[in-house]
């Protein structure tokens, strides 16, 4: 590491003061390949991280003092398989401009967070990764996977006995985001991988813009079951390349979601239905949609490519381990290695069939342990299989932890959950 960056200091920045946020915002931006803020950018980004923690690392340039490096975290919720949503420490704004790279400043300022959330008793950490390789180093895992569908829309017709349309549609007005937040709050506390979108969130959303939750021409659509209560919604917005006087219209589905499988079919139905609308496109869908189950014909759903989307970094393992449900049982005792030596424990892991809820998930007993390890992993493979989303059999086949393949598999069981962990929700 060049001498030069151990001058450098790390501060706090206050979302509140417009200036510190500015000086913040234009490295960030100019990393994100993005242009410098906008006065209307710099207002919204004002509103979307009030109360955020924002670290940026300054340095002398040319003789000026200067940020150079950026670091945004706040406190979030995270549903866990079975159980109901536990605090996460949310890590974003991750940059370093490109004059002050591969110097240590990113470790520097993540691992300062990581320690400071698991000293704030946190047990996880959670990030989207720009690109895959660089957060394995810090321990964190892959945990939820995402994937895009591409429907054409005159072949999408459902089977007889999928569930009927019953309800009502109806568009909201951009802004008006109170009954689309309730029903996102139900779908994300009942799946693994849903994460908290608070008021702050919301009122981003509520308004239109280029790359925005509602894109330009964008609108709402909220689903009412028979008795008017709301249970779905739809976000979306239109692009059309018609060809000569032939419409060639495509809905970009920024968002679906649905408490219901009512609900969820007749918001596909609707987007599908749109006149002038020949493909409907949707990004950051669960791996194992149900559409496709729906239809007469499931190749007018195209799937595909399928990326990681939520990385967890455990900082508390028993308590991890023990703040999920399980619906099988097993016992097995874990050696997990944390190459920043924040996490790193040998636990015993101990699900008994006798200790079944009345819907099935167990509760384990866990606790630390001198006994040989039946499996032993790093602390980023735990991230990866704590939701449910990564087959432990995998890992050890592909040499990323040490089991017998039976160990592999009761841990597999073990992990397993009905639905693959899936959060739609960017920050
Ligand atoms: C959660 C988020 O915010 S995701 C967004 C991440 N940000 C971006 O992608 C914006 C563009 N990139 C950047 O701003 C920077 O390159 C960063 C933030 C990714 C890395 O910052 P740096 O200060 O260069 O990282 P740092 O020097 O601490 O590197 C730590 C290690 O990660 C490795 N690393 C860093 N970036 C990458 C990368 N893009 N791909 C692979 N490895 C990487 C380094 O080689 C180093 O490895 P080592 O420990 O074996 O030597």
């Amino acid at each position: 590491m060049p001498d030069r960056v151990m001058d450098v200091s790390v501060v706090q920045v206050d979302p509140e003061d417009r200036e510190a946020l500015r000086a913040w915002s234009v490295p960030s931006r100019t990393s994100f390949l993005q242009p410098a803020p906008t006065p209307q950018a710099l207002e919204d980004r004002q509103h979307e991280v009030r109360g955020h923690r924002l670290t940026a690392v300054r340095d002398t340039v040319a003789g000026e003092d200067r940020v150079v490096a950026t670091l945004r975290s706040f406190d979030s919720e995270l549903t866990l398989p079975g159980a109901g949503p536990v605090g996460v420490d949310a890590i974003s704004t991750a940059t370093v401009l490109p004059t002050h790279r591969r110097r240590g400043l990113l470790s520097r300022m993540l691992t300062a967070d990581l320690d400071r959330a698991r000293e704030a008793g946190h047990a996880f950490a959670a990030l989207i990764a720009l690109e895959a390789p660089i957060y394995g180093r810090f321990g964190f895992g892959a945990a939820t996977r995402a994937t895009s569908l591409v429907v054409d829309n005159a072949r999408l017709a459902f089977r007889p006995d999928a569930p009927a349309a019953t309800g009502s549609l109806e568009f909201v007005p951009p802004g008006r985001t109170d009954e689309l937040a309730a029903v996102h709050d139900a779908a994300r506390r009942a799946r693994p991988g849903g994460l908290l979108r608070d008021a702050t969130w919301w009122e981003a959303a509520g308004r239109r813009g280029e790359g925005r939750w509602l894109g330009p021409r964008g609108h709402a659509v909220l689903h009412r079951d028979a008795d008017g209560t709301p249970d779905g919604y739809a976000a979306y917005d239109v692009t059309d390349d018609a060809v000569g006087r032939v419409p060639n219209g495509t809905v970009h589905l920024r968002d679906l979601t649905a408490t219901t499988p009512a609900a969820y079919r007749a918001l596909w139905e609707f987007t599908a239905s749109i006149d002038l609308v020949r493909v409907t496109r949707a990004a950051d869908r669960p791996v194992d949609e149900l559409l496709p189950h729906l239809l007469v014909d499931p190749r007018a759903v195209q799937t595909g490519p399928v990326d990681d989307f939520l990385w967890l970094r455990v900082l508390d393992v028993p308590g991890a381990l023990a703040a999920r449900r399980y619906l099988g049982c097993g016992t097995l005792v874990l050696r997990v290695e944390d190459p920043l030596g924040l996490a790193g424990a040998n636990v015993r892991l101990h699900v008994a069939p006798q200790r079944c809820g009345a819907d099935g998930w167990v509760c384990a007993e866990v606790t630390t342990t001198d006994a040989e390890p039946d499996v032993v992993l790093p602390v980023g493979e735990l991230g990866s299989l704590l939701l449910g989303g990564t087959s432990a059999v995998a890992l050890r086949r592909a040499g990323r932890i040490a089991a017998t393949p039976a160990a592999a598999w009761t841990l597999e069981t073990l992990m397993a959950a009905p639905e693959q962990p899936w959060c739609p929700t960017w920050f």
